[in-house]
């Protein structure tokens, strides 16, 4: 064989019958990591990774029977045990009887094609995902086409009182456990706390934050920051199959996805956080008037589905803007909070409380079976707003005006039974008692 085939930057391989290898040019070294005298001789098959053997046996069988082919793919184990995706152009020489193969290391655009079909993936998931949870979920699928791995864990720092919690942690068997290794915990607190990846490998004598990893744990770890524009908000990490190990070059790539994925994070959590906003009234954390309007129409719907009763209650507290005026804003604001919790307390989980704007409130009971229980529950929220409440060191009470409607009794939509629901209101505050629809 002439010698400019060793300025090849593809390798090209000379396979007798028996697989083994009898010519490799040079390019051997600068793909595989070992020079052509220490591969001459030995059968191709061993340096094929595992799992593309019998595949790439099947491949070598059907080009040894004639079929010439372009673009068949699979694993190399390197020298240095890393792996090379390897693409084929091959050919059975029946004069020779040998199988003629031109290698070409495609391991960095494989890398290059993974990495971006991951990011638009994690992008993609950002949209689509219905909440973070699911984002989490999606998160992990995506890293696990990159990366191998036998449980995958979301460390997130909960920004108010600055505690690592695990919202999402998946073991590789599907058994969800993945941290009764406390191990979990202080690599994540560590990397966080560092803003730096971590790789840890299998030696037992690997210590995390002062801590000698046990030496049973037969796995290794791969710990990356996320990192949000302000700070650090949590950390990925992954636990690697039995057996081995996680490198640079896999650190290096979940670092690289980490940034798309906390990107990601952050804007499921925005919009979190304005759905919300847009939900409930800050100050109180009640439902507001448009979740009171879409729970009303469900619980409508089903009365009317099951032929039952449902109450609205409207309730208003009798001279507020007093508060405001004597003690200030913020006094008021204060109370409006009591008033809130004190309303909650008075019906049932399922039941909504909500705050329509002011000192203005609603409650809405679902499944009544007599009129007698919604004056009931008025009469409770009399009692209890009404106990005194300290504010500033000055002790104040309120009292609360109700009005009741009834569906189907006073209307069948919910505007005509809040309108319902507030005249009675009115009339109430007139005559110092709760009062119903007419
Ligand atoms: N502190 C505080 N006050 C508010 C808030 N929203 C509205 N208010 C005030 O609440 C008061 C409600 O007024 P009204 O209900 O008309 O007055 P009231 O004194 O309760 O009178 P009656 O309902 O007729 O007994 C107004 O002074 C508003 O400025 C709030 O979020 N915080």
């Amino acid at each position: 064989m002439p010698n400019f085939v060793d300025l090849l930057l593809d390798a090209v391989f000379l396979v007798d019958v028996h697989g083994r290898i009898v010519y490799v040019s040079a390019a051997c070294e600068r793909i595989l990591g070992y020079t052509p005298e220490e591969m001459i001789g030995k059968t191709m098959i061993d340096f094929i990774s595992p799992e593309d053997r019998a595949r790439t046996r099947e491949e070598a069988s059907h080009v040894m029977a004639g079929h010439p082919r372009i673009g068949f793919e699979n694993r190399y184990i390197r020298k240095d045990g890393s792996l090379a995706n390897i693409m084929w152009s091959a050919r059975w020489s029946e004069v020779d009887q040998l199988r003629v193969g031109v290698a070409r290391d495609i391991t960095e655009r494989k890398r290059a094609d993974a990495q971006q079909a991951a990011i638009y993936a994690i992008s993609e998931a950002a949209h689509s995902a219905l909440d973070l949870t699911a984002l989490f979920r999606e998160i992990h699928q995506i890293i696990a086409q990159l990366i191998p791995a036998d449980g995958f864990a979301v460390g997130m720092c909960d920004e108010d009182s600055d505690l690592l919690g695990f919202p999402y942690q998946l073991g590789g068997h599907g058994d969800g456990s993945l941290i009764p290794e406390g191990i979990v915990l202080r690599i994540c607190a560590e990397v966080i706390r560092g803003r730096k990846s971590m790789v840890i490998r299998r030696e037992p004598s690997a210590s995390i934050a002062g801590a000698e990893v046990s030496p049973s744990i037969d796995a290794s770890w791969l710990a990356v920051p996320l990192f949000s524009q302000k700070a650090t908000m949590g950390a990925l990490i992954m636990k690697s199959t039995p057996g081995t190990s996680y490198t640079e070059k896999d650190k290096e790539l979940l670092e690289f996805v980490s940034k798309q994925a906390a990107a990601a994070i952050e804007r499921k959590q925005l919009h979190a956080e304005l759905v919300k906003i847009a939900q409930f009234d800050e100050l109180t954390g009640l439902p507001n008037r448009r979740i009171l309007h879409d729970r009303m129409k469900i619980a409508l719907a089903r009365s009317r589905r099951e032929e039952g009763r449902t109450a609205v209650l409207y309730i208003d507290l009798d001279d507020f803007k007093q508060v405001n005026d004597t003690l200030g804003h913020a006094a008021g604001d204060l109370l409006l909070q009591e008033v809130a919790r004190r309303l909650k307390q008075c019906v049932r989980e399922e039941d909504t409380v909500a705050r329509l704007s002011g000192d203005e409130f609603v409650v809405l009971i679902e499944r009544i079976h007599q009129s007698e229980d919604a004056f009931t529950a008025a009469h409770k929220i009399r009692t209890v707003v009404h106990e005194s409440v300290t504010i500033d060191g000055k002790s104040l009470r309120m009292m609360p005006s109700v009005g009741i409607a009834f569906y189907p009794d006073h209307g069948d939509h919910a505007e005509q039974l809040m309108k319902h629901a507030d005249q009675a209101m009115y009339l109430a505050k007139k005559q110092g008692k709760v009062s119903a629809a007419n």
